[in-house]
C-alpha cells in the first residue's frame, strides 16, 4: 500500500491532539491522536474538548468519511482519566483553583463518538485501559497492534463506568466475561482481546496504521448514507429512544428529498392545501 500523506487539519491550535486529514490516494479519513505520550496519553477535560471539537470538524467536512482516534506512540493508545487532575467532584479544568467544579467531559464525547454519522475506528496500540478503554468501546471497530492490552481499573483507584463501560462490554464479550473485566481489574493481550471479540483484528505493530488504512480505505468505497444508517439502526437497539430517535431522523433526510415530502413543505409556502393524490398509499 501506498505511504499516507497527513496534514494538519481543524482549529489547528491543539495542545492535548493531533487532527490531520489523509492525502491522495487515501483521501476521506481524519485521524485524531491523542498526543500526551508522557502519561500514556490520559486525557484532561483539556483533551476530551479537543477530541469533541475536531469530530465536529470531521463531521462537517464532506471530504471526510472515516475517523480514526488513535494515542501517541506505541506504549498507548489512552490510559483514561488524567489521575492528577480528578478532583472530589470530577476532572477539573483548572485543577489548581481551591473551588474548582469537576465534571466528566467523557459523557457527551462518548455519546459524540456514537452519534457521529460516520465510522469512527479505533486505533490501538498498547494500552487501552480504563476510561481509554471505553473510549475504544464505544468506536465503531477496533485495530489491534500486536501489543495492544486491553482492561478496566475502576474498583483500583476508587471509579467505574457503568454507563458503556459496562453495556457495551457486556454486548462484546458476554456478561460474565465483562464483570470480570471489572471485579477483578486484570489486562487481556491483543490476542485474548480477538478471541473475546473485543476488536476485529489483531496485527504487528509496525503495520497497525497500514491495515488502519486499509479498513478505511474499504469503507470510503461504499455507499456513505448506507454506512450512516448501519450505525444508526446499532444505536437504535443499543441507545433506546435516543438511538430510535437518531434513525428516524436519518430516515427523515431521504424522505425530504422525495416530492411527496416536498409537496408539504411547497403547499405550506404557497398558502395552499397540499395534494398527496399522486403519491402511492404502498402495500
Ligand atoms: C496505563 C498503565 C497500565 C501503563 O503502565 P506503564 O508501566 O507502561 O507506565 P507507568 O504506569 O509507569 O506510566 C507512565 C507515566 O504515565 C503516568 N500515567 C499513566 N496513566 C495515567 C493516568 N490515567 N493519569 C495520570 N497519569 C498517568 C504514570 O503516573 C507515569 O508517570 P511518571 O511521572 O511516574 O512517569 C498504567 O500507567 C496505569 O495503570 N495507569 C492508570 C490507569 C487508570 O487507572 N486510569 C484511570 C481509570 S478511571 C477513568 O479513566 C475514568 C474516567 C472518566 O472520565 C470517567 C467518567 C465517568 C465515570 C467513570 C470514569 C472513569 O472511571
Amino acid at each position: 500500500m501506498s505511504a499516507v500523506t497527513w496534514t494538519p487539519a481543524g482549529d489547528g491550535d491543539y495542545q492535548d491532539i493531533r487532527y490531520e486529514t489523509s492525502g491522495e490516494p487515501h483521501a476521506g479519513i481524519a485521524k485524531i491522536t491523542i498526543n500526551r505520550p508522557e502519561v500514556r496519553n490520559a486525557f484532561r477535560p483539556q483533551t476530551l474538548m479537543e477530541i469533541s471539537n475536531a469530530l465536529e470538524h470531521a463531521r462537517e467536512d464532506t471530504s471526510v468519511g472515516v475517523v480514526i482516534l488513535t494515542g501517541e506512540g506505541p506504549l498507548a493508545f489512552c490510559s483514561g482519566g488524567d489521575q492528577r487532575v480528578r478532583g472530589d467532584t470530577g476532572y477539573l479544568t483548572e485543577p489548581g483553583k481551591p473551588a474548582a467544579i469537576g465534571r466528566f467531559h467523557v459523557t457527551d464525547l462518548q455519546i459524540q463518538i456514537k452519534r457521529l454519522p460516520k465510522p469512527v475506528v479505533a486505533m490501538v496500540a498498547g494500552y487501552a485501559i480504563g476510561g481509554g478503554h471505553v473510549l475504544h468501546l464505544v468506536c465503531d471497530l477496533t485495530i489491534a497492534a500486536d501489543n495492544a492490552r486491553f482492561g478496566q481499573t475502576g474498583p483500583k483507584v476508587g471509579s467505574w463506568d457503568g454507563g458503556f463501560g459496562a453495556s457495551l462490554l457486556r454486548d462484546l464479550v458476554g456478561p460474565k466475561k465483562a464483570k470480570e473485566f471489572w471485579l477483578l481489574c486484570r489486562q487481556y493481550d491483543a490476542q485474548q482481546a480477538l478471541d473475546m471479540g473485543l476488536v476485529n483484528t489483531v496485527v504487528p505493530l509496525d503495520r497497525l496504521e497500514e491495515e488502519t488504512v486499509q479498513w478505511c480505505d474499504e469503507m470510503l468505497a461504499l455507499s456513505p448514507f448506507a454506512l450512516r444508517l448501519v450505525k444508526s439502526s446499532f444505536n437504535a437497539h443499543e441507545d433506546g429512544y435516543s438511538g430510535i430517535q437518531q434513525l428516524a431522523h436519518d430516515t427523515n433526510l431521504l424522505f425530504y428529498a422525495s416530492e411527496e415530502a416536498q409537496e408539504g413543505r411547497e403547499a405550506y409556502k404557497a398558502k395552499r392545501a397540499p395534494d398527496f393524490s399522486r403519491f402511492p398509499r404502498r402495500p
